[in-house]
């Protein structure tokens, strides 16, 4: 039986470290996780593999109730199994990403994909890493969290990773893209990226890591007092 456990959201622009935190924060607390942009990104994944038009509600919104996906954990990463293909890699790609933050932008989809994300909600918690996780999915999370980072910093960490993978990419494309990437989330009609009323906001700009998740731990600690 599934009862409402404690929700800690973490929500905020792209390459903010969400993900990187909120693997750290689930690990630590032995709670679940969800990597809500994941489900944008695999909706946007299968609408590019059958031909379906990433701008047409009608269109995606069947496609967004019967997705067929798997998030299977092994040791500490989440393969992402879609139709029966592991698509893990592709779906980081900033492509993905983008065609993600179109869909995303439509109400219905969005509405259609709510049940899927609550029901991560399992005892004994859930960390979860998006961009409405505190404003719309969870609103009554224990813990609210706004993680940013300026949009040159949350670009060189993006090419760090991806120059680490062994890809060749240019900073200056990469940042129009998260500033793409950011103007659509922010400025959407439904569910616009903005921190709660009740988030702490912390700005990673000048912050490791370490130091992000230490300051968060010790929030979190007086939170769940
Ligand atoms: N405070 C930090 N300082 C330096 N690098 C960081 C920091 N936090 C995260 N990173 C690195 O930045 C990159 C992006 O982080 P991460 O994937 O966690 O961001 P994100 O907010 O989840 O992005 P997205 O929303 O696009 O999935 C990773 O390589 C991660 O190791
Ligand atoms: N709760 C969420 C999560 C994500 N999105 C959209 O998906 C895109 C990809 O997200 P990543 O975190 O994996 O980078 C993102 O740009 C958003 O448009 C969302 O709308 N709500």
């Amino acid at each position: 039986m599934s009862t409402h456990a404690p929700v800690i959201t973490v929500d905020g622009p792209s390459g903010a470290g969400k993900g990187t935190l909120c693997m750290l924060l689930a690990e630590k607390l032995g709670w679940n996780l969800l990597d809500s942009g994941a489900i944008y990104r695999v909706l946007a994944l299968a609408a590019l593999h059958h031909g379906v038009d990433t701008e047409s509600e009608d269109a995606l919104v069947p496609l967004a109730a019967h997705l067929d996906v798997q998030f299977v954990a092994e040791g500490e990463l989440v393969r992402v199994i879609l139709e029966g293909e592991d698509v893990s890699d592709t779906l980081r790609t900033e492509k993905v990403g983008n065609a993600a933050s179109k869909v995303a932008a439509l109400p219905r989809v969005r509405e259609a994909l709510l049940r899927r994300q609550r029901a991560f909600n399992e005892q004994p918690g859930l960390v979860a890493d998006g961009r409405d996780m505190g404003t719309v999915v969870f609103t009554s999370a224990e813990v609210k969290i706004f993680l940013d980072a300026s949009a040159e910093e949350r670009a060189t960490r993006r090419m760090n990773q991806l120059q680490k993978k062994g890809l060749d990419v240019s900073f200056t494309s990469l940042l129009s893209e998260i500033q793409e990437r950011d103007y659509r989330d922010r400025n959407r009609a439904v569910a616009p990226l903005r921190p709660a009323d009740d988030a702490l906001v912390l700005d990673s700009t000048e912050m490791s890591i370490e130091q992000v998740l230490e300051k968060v731990l010790a929030y979190v600690d007086v939170k769940l007092k």
